[in-house]
């Protein structure tokens, strides 16, 4: 199904209900202007006004008055509010200017106007349907008038322009709106391309720090705790040296699902560096958990085996730092500092902030 495409292109949403609120006191205006027309074309033009048009000019004036409160309560369902708009609105102005096509003649655009004014509120569908029945019932009337048969040229280029001027801005505003859904697109690939790391798939650091500021408000509010993981690789250099730069990549990502694995998948796992990453692992509140939890990974980390280098052993140091209610800055210092820490009290370990203890053992 084709998406709805509102002919406003300054708003992607835009207030529908206020649009319709305005469009229905400038139908009132309007038909009030149009019977001070009358009255003036009547007073000083010494020209009768027959009592046909007085009573449709009354009863568009009183639809006008009565369709403020349809629209304000409002009585019926958006879909048959404007279906009835569009029937009445359409059909007494091409009776009109069928009535009296002189008198009516110089408003011969409110047609298009309504078409247009349906496009706003509905979509570019109603302003299209809205035109075809218009140009329809215009057709008819034109055909049957002695005023509009002595006019026609003029006819049918107001019938032309009918159709056309709204179906042109439909399709002027479908363009805009395919063209702004594509920047939208765009702009939604670029961005998740800037947080994502290339080499592995997952988060990148401004990624990682997006997250991590997310996280941290909502531990703020006190919706959730979480910890902040700071691990990098023991000895990569030789890593990377021995099996060359594309094998230390293959390290990289093999390290990168042995955490995704090992996570669950609410928590976010990035390459912050070149053989660092970061993780925040949700809901865990105290020590014994988020030591639990790195022991785990040490483990898992300690136990991969890279496809083609069967001899390389990969193992992990990492600073733990609860959440909590210091600066993005300060938490990712004081966790860096915990698992440098890790490294130089002899690697494949981690050390955590919860109560300063520092662990030296993997799991048993
Ligand atoms: N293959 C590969 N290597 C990288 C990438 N980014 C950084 N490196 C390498 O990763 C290594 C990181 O080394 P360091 O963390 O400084 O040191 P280390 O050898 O891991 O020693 P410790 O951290 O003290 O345990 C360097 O040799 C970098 O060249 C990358 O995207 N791919």
């Amino acid at each position: 199904m084709r998406p709805t495409v509102y002919m406003n292109p300054a708003k992607l949403e835009p207030s529908r209900s206020g649009l319709e609120m305005g469009l229905v006191v400038y139908r009132l205006c309007m038909a009030s202007l149009f019977a001070f027309y009358l009255l003036v074309f009547h007073v000083w033009g010494k020209r009768s006004i027959g009592t046909e048009l007085i009573a449709l000019v009354a009863l568009y004036l009183a639809y006008a008055a009565v369709w403020i409160a349809v629209v304000r309560l409002p009585l019926l369902r958006l879909k048959t509010r404007m279906r009835t708009a569009i029937f009445l609105d359409q059909t007494l102005l091409a009776f009109a200017l069928w009535l009296d096509g002189e008198l009516i003649a110089p408003i011969f655009w409110a047609p298009i106007a309504v078409s247009l004014g349906c496009g706003l509120i509905g979509g570019t569908f109603y302003a299209k349907a809205a035109s075809a029945y218009a140009a329809a019932l215009l057709t008819i009337a034109f055909s049957t008038s002695p005023f509009w048969q002595s006019l026609p040229l003029i006819a049918a280029g107001i019938i032309l322009a009918t159709v056309l001027l709204p179906w042109h801005a439909a399709l002027l505003a479908e363009h805009i709106a395919r063209g702004r859904k594509d920047i939208q697109r765009r702009a939604a690939a670029f961005e998740l391309a800037s947080k994502t790391d290339s080499l592995t798939g997952v988060l990148n650091r401004a990624g990682f720090l997006a997250a991590l500021e997310e996280q941290a408000e909502k531990c703020r509010q006190g919706q959730a705790a979480a910890v902040l993981m700071l691990l990098d690789l023991d000895g990569f250099k030789a890593v990377n040296d021995a099996g060359g730069h594309a094998g230390g990549d293959a390290v990289l990502r093999a390290v990168t699902r042995c955490l995704q694995q090992s996570l669950r998948a609410s928590d976010k796992v990035a390459r912050i560096g070149g053989d660092e990453f970061g993780i925040i692992a949700c809901n865990i509140s105290d020590a014994g958990d988020a030591e639990w939890l790195a022991a785990k990974l040490l483990q898992a980390i300690e136990g991969i085996r890279v496809e083609g280098s069967p001899d390389v052993r990969v193992t992990a140091s990492i600073g733990i730092h609860p959440l909590s209610a210091i600066s993005l800055d300060a938490l990712l210092e004081t966790t860096d500092r915990l698992m440098y820490e890790a490294k130089r009290a002899g690697k494949n370990q981690f050390r955590s902030s919860f109560d300063q203890r520092v662990s030296g053992a993997l799991m048993a």
